[in-house]
């Protein structure tokens, strides 16, 4: 059993700031003398806090982050940031107290004045969109370093400072966690920073105090539906995005009907591009290639302008990602040929866990991928099918504790779109898995084709018995845990990797 954690990266070298100066900066209200009070870090979490940090106490839906105020002094703090309630709770606490409305809207500005990241920032993008935010950042990344830059990655799986790596916890930092790792950046020299931005990340002030260069919206579709009350709401969140205040200029994929929406109701200038064939956008994708190692494409834009190259992924909807990624970088500024130039051999990206092919030569097929929405489904199942001479073999299960309404459309397309459908669980947290697996079994009763049905748990026998099923010519899409090292039971992170699994289950089965 483990419960690891994973780091936060922070500066190495952080300069300290007087909070007396913050005080006057912000015309803020204080408690307790801050005379040569000095900051050099930032954290609304009691149990991260470094020695000389600015502890935030943050109203929790479990708790008020400054009832933990004596805890965060005794590990180094030297003042807390809260609203009113929040002193009073810290009353005891003996740290000076500075007072702001509300710390998690005050949290951005001032983690930006703590760690001066609006000093000289580098090129700053941000993607935001249901599916393919992660992949665009990646593919972004890739490019800008074919392109000779160095640079930072945040995604959900791993953010990256030149050629470091670490696992990440949330898709999208807390701010002051993001403001210590674009800190931490730019002591390591990074001129291009790609930033995956989740609705969530931005209801809750997430990426407050970062003026994003160039932003994107890759598509909108069922999910997150636990979080807002319907799509209206949903699409609301991501809509701020482009605004003035948050970034310069928008690139809008026009994929998903959502994408018109963007367009209208933007307040930044947007370019528009899309892969739907006879569609109208500026910038249009066209389909050369689709193979099971990857995909090319021919990128068109203003004045017929075009670069062809391929992604290393499978399916129109990477190629349609790559071509986001390519248009944010012309907004930037780049000369569409100087891009097509570095990439004209293709873009190289590697995807944790995204459509990853773990299969080797002989054998199925096996890809493991970090879909779990109806949408993203689809996508990887018709890209599956292109190449695929035998038959489409899926196995997944959905998560607990999460937007449960999409289960039975998940269901219903898994169905559709395989020949043979094994359900089994992925993180259950609190639910009950047979009863998750129940309402997927419901969904998949309500497609159209029914494809052959297995339910398997747990998932390290359903990846055995999947495989078992398999023979040369087929294709097996394990949809769910992606690049994730662990499963959540009942609040517990079990290691667990759905990539080595499938590996050990085709080495087992012969096919290594
Ligand atoms: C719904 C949501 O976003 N919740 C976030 C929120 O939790 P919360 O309001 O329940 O916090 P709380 O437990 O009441 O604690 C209140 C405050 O006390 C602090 N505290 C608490 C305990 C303690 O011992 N010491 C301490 O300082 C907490 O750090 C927090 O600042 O603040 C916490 C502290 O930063 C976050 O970890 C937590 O994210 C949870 C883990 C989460 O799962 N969020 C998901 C929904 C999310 O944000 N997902 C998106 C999108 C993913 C996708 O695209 O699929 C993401 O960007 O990751
Ligand atoms: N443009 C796209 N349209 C539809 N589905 C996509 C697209 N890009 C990726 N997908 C599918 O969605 C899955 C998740 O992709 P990715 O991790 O890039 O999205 P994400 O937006 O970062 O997701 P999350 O919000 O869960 O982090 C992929 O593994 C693939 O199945």
């Amino acid at each position: 059993m483990s419960d690891r954690i994973p780091p936060v990266l922070r500066p190495e070298h952080p300069s300290a700031r007087s909070l007396a100066g913050l005080v006057s900066e912000f015309e803020l209200e204080h408690r307790g003398s801050l005379d040569g009070v000095e900051v050099t870090g930032i954290t609304l979490r009691s149990n991260e806090v470094q020695p000389g940090d600015l502890f935030v106490g943050v109203p929790g839906a479990v708790a008020h982050g400054a009832s933990f105020a004596v805890d965060a002094r005794e590990s180094g703090a030297v003042a807390l940031l809260t609203d009113a309630g929040g002193a009073e709770l810290a009353a005891d606490s003996g740290l000076p107290v500075i007072l702001v409305d509300s710390p998690r809207a005050a949290l951005g500005a001032v983690s930006a004045w703590v760690y001066q990241t609006n000093v000289h920032p580098p090129l700053t993008l941000g993607v935001t969109g249901t599916n393919g935010k992660t992949s665009t950042s990646y593919i972004l990344e890739g490019i800008l370093k074919q392109l000779g830059l160095v640079t930072g990655l945040s995604t959900t799986a791993e953010r990256h400072i030149g050629e470091l790596s670490v696992v990440s916890r949330l898709t999208t930092p807390e701010a002051s966690e993001i403001h210590g790792l674009l800190a931490r950046m730019r002591e390591s020299e990074v001129r291009a920073v790609v930033l995956e931005v989740s609705a969530q990340a931005l209801s809750r002030n997430r990426v407050d105090g970062i003026d994003f260069d160039i932003v994107a919206f890759t598509n909108l579709s069922h999910d997150h539906l636990d979080d807002y009350a319907d799509m209206e709401e949903y699409f609301e969140a991501k809509l701020v995005f482009f605004d003035p205040d948050r970034a310069r200029r928008g690139v809008v994929s026009l994929d998903s009907p959502w994408g018109e929406r963007i367009v209208s109701a933007s307040r930044i200038p947007v370019t528009t591009v899309t892969s739907v064939e006879g569609a109208d956008a500026e910038w249009r994708v066209e389909i050369l290639d689709e193979t099971a190692a990857y995909t090319s494409f021919r990128l068109t834009g203003p004045e017929n302008r075009s670069i062809e190259t391929s992604v290393p992924l499978i399916g129109r909807h990477m190629a349609a990602n790559a071509a986001v990624a390519i248009v944010m970088l012309v907004e930037a500024g780049f000369e569409l040929e100087a891009i097509g130039h570095a990439i004209q051999g293709g873009i190289d990206a590697y995807l944790p866990g995204r459509t990853e092919r773990v299969s080797g030569d002989r054998g199925p097929a096996v890809f493991v991928d970090f879909g779990h929405s109806p949408d993203a489904f689809l996508n990887t199942l018709t890209a599956v099918r292109t190449f695929t001479t035998g038959r489409v073999i899926m196995l997944f299960g959905a998560d607990g504790d999460r937007d449960a309404t999409k289960r039975h459309e998940m269901g219903r397309v898994a169905s559709e779109h395989s020949d043979i459908l094994v359900i089994t669980d992925h993180h259950p947290r609190f639910e009950d898995p047979a009863s998750i697996r129940r309402t997927l079994i419901e969904g998949a009763a309500l497609a159209e084709h029914q494809a052959e049905l297995h339910e398997v748990s747990p998932p390290e026998d359903a990846i055995r018995f999947t495989v078992s099923l398999a023979q040369e010519g087929d294709s097996i899409l394990w949809a769910g845990p992606g690049h994730q090292d662990y499963r959540d039971i009942r609040g517990v992170r079990t290691p667990y990797s759905a990539r080595a699994l499938a590996r050990d289950a085709l080495r087992d089965a012969g096919w290594a």
